[in-house]
């Protein structure tokens, strides 16, 4: 080639690596100069709370992070939309330069979770071909990431660095606090191999043990045995990790890594970064929209689909556990107090997750009773619809008592602002019944003519949305197990032939059974409530060959013991529908090792 066509050539390209070589040199200085207000802030509380994850120096990390990421190229065009629309509240020149170069992480992150599943959803076309013809480049390929599909990584050695600027833990970087929760704080973490932000769940385990040592119960007279998880609070959270751990979808925040070092005593949860954070802060003047109302509903409820299929109920389901992605998809988050279930659905007592939220039938003081997890997260979905419309929860009270009135008695009521179309309203109520034997299962809210906008726009089948994950036996064997009673399961497997939450049994007793009121409950107002059969009682039924449930119930010994069983032992569902399996019979079955009683021992 000629000389004089190369010329012209090298020039031009040493000027424009001069040119960005002084433009990164710039930026450089630029970032270490900066420091956010966020960051100032937990420099401060850090150091009050003199915790050793401190801050790391972020204007650092932006900075490394932007341009190893190849960020430094788009650095202008996000300036520009980013300044364009700001407002008075919009940082300062320092604030928003620190903050831009997160932002376009963010938004890189965004996308990428975005073209992921485009990704995925052109892949079956696009194996063979190359990925220019998928309009996505071998290089942006590499990009994206995170792979919200993988399985949850276990990480058991924990590499911690510790230079002025940041801590990093193996890949992650962290960065600024996000949050915190009742059992740790929430970092944001910028991960060196896919170059993404994750937000890092840090929870201390010695503080963990110390502080549940301190709130202890103390210990029981009638030498009943503390619940097992109350010996431990560390297994609430691998309880937490266990059910996250199953999870893929793409309205329930993923767990991508957990980093569990023996020798560390921290123990980081990596979730995927929401980038919005919570769906709305309660209460507030400024609630939403229905049509905005409509598409988290619909979001939401997938979610609860998906969770319910995998046999998992959330038990808190709130505004504030719901996060919303930039591309305002809403994700189901805090699995703190969750249950994984057997059968066709949780049997729980006593209260867990968060007053407000809480169904009519979780507030008895009977801890031998137990009610539906499904019903129970049917019914915080409709106190959340009712919140995300009119900007606060239906009953308030700042004694939990007179609360727990309210929930049992009040009726739902409507301020005459914001304006609630009836339809709408009428969808609340029907989720907010008192009796879960009335209340709207989930399929039949999928169908619900708000939900489908009169069938213009109808959701996805269950088959559509959900797959089933496959759960190993070391999962199983680690996994907290629901161990309801005999009686529990006879009727909750009448409810699922009947499809509906409702006691089987309350017509029977209507017309005359003779079924003695098991408990004398406030919360049960219901004059036809007939408490479930006794287990024993149950037993005896099947063991003298009764085999309808008007028979058992006629058999009913109130002064029999109740026996425990392990829900493991019967299968209720089957390939082709349900059917029965022989059901065990007394002596009761003593708890295999592993075996924590059920979800009834969460602290509330
Ligand atoms: N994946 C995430 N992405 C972005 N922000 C998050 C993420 N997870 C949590 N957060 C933020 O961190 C805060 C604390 O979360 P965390 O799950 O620890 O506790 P919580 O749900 O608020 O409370 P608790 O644990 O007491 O139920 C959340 O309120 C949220 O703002």
């Amino acid at each position: 080639m000629a000389m004089s066509t190369i010329q012209p050539f090298l020039t031009s390209c040493s000027s424009f690596i001069r040119k960005n070589r002084k433009r990164m040199e710039q930026l450089q200085q630029h970032s270490a100069a900066t420091t956010t207000p966020n960051q100032s802030h937990n420099q401060s509380l850090s150091s009050k709370t003199n915790s050793p994850l401190q801050l790391p120096g972020t204007a650092a990390n932006e900075k490394t992070g932007g341009l190893e990421n190849g960020f430094a190229n788009d650095f202008d065009s996000g300036t520009g939309s980013i300044a364009s629309t700001s407002n008075a509240n919009s940082p300062g020149p320092t604030e928003r330069s620190s903050f831009l170069s997160v932002s376009q992480m963010v938004r890189q992150q965004s996308d990428t979770t975005h073209n992921n599943r485009r990704l995925m959803r052109s892949s079956a076309v696009c194996d063979d071909r190359p990925a220019t013809s998928c309009n996505i480049t071998r290089e942006k390929l590499h990009m994206l990431s995170p792979n919200l599909q993988r399985p949850t990584k276990l990480v058991t050695v924990v590499d911690k660095q510790t230079n002025e600027e940041y801590i990093k833990l193996n890949q992650y970087r962290m960065m600024e606090e996000i949050g915190q929760g009742s059992y740790g704080i929430v970092k944001l973490a910028y991960n060196e191999h896919d170059k993404n932000l994750y937000a890092l769940k840090v929870l201390d385990k010695i503080k963990l043990v110390k502080n549940f040592a301190c709130f202890r119960p103390p210990p029981s007279r009638k030498n009943k045995p503390v619940p097992s998880v109350l010996k431990n609070p560390l297994q609430l959270v691998q309880r937490e990790i266990a059910i996250l751990k199953k999870l893929t979808h793409p309205n329930i925040v993923k767990l991508v890594a957990v980093l569990d070092d023996p020798n560390d005593n921290y123990l980081y949860m990596v979730f995927e970064y929401v980038e919005r954070r919570s769906l709305l802060e309660l209460p507030t003047e400024n609630p939403l929209d229905e049509e905005t109302a409509w598409k988290y509903f619909r979001d939401t409820l997938m979610g609860l689909e998906y969770l319910h299929f995998q046999k998992i109920v959330h038990r808190d389901i709130k505004p504030s556990n719901l996060l919303l992605s930039e591309t305002e998809q809403v994700k189901i988050a805090d699995f703190g107090v969750s249950c994984e279930f057997e059968g066709i659905d949780a049997f729980l007592t006593g209260t867990a997750g968060t007053p407000a939220f809480m169904a009519p039938e979780a507030l008895t003081e009977d801890s031998s009773v137990f009610y539906s997890g499904r019903a129970q997260d049917i019914w915080s979905l409709g106190i959340t619809l009712y919140a995300l419309v009119v900007g606060n929860v239906p009953f308030r009270d700042e004694y939990i008592i007179a609360l727990h009135k309210k929930i049992k008695n009040d009726p739902v009521l409507f301020p005459e602002m914001p304006k609630i179309s009836e339809q709408l309203k009428s969808l609340i109520l029907g989720m907010l019944k008192k009796d879960p034997g009335h209340r709207l299962m989930l399929h039949e809210i999928k169908q619900n003519e708000w939900v489908t906008k009169f069938g213009l726009a109808p959701m996805p089948s269950e088959e559509a949305n959900c797959q089933l994950v496959t759960v190993t036996e070391e999962e199983i064997e680690n996994s907290v197990r629901v161990i309801p009673r005999l009686d529990t399961l006879i009727l909750v497997k009448a409810m699922g032939h009947r499809k509906r939450f409702g006691n089987p049994f309350r017509n029977r007793e209507a017309a005359g059974g003779s079924v003695r009121m098991r408990r004398k409950s406030s919360s049960v107002k219901d004059p036809t409530y007939v408490p479930p059969l006794s287990t024993a009682s149950a037993v005896q039924a099947q063991n003298s060959g009764l085999e309808n449930t008007e028979e058992r119930l006629k058999t009913d010994r109130p002064d029999a013991k109740p026996l425990e069983v392990g829900i493991e032992t019967i299968s209720l569902r089957g390939k082709n529908g349900y059917h029965d399996k022989p059901l065990p019979t007394p002596p009761p079955i003593p708890p295999r090792r592993n075996q924590i009683a059920s979800c009834s021992d969460v602290p509330p």
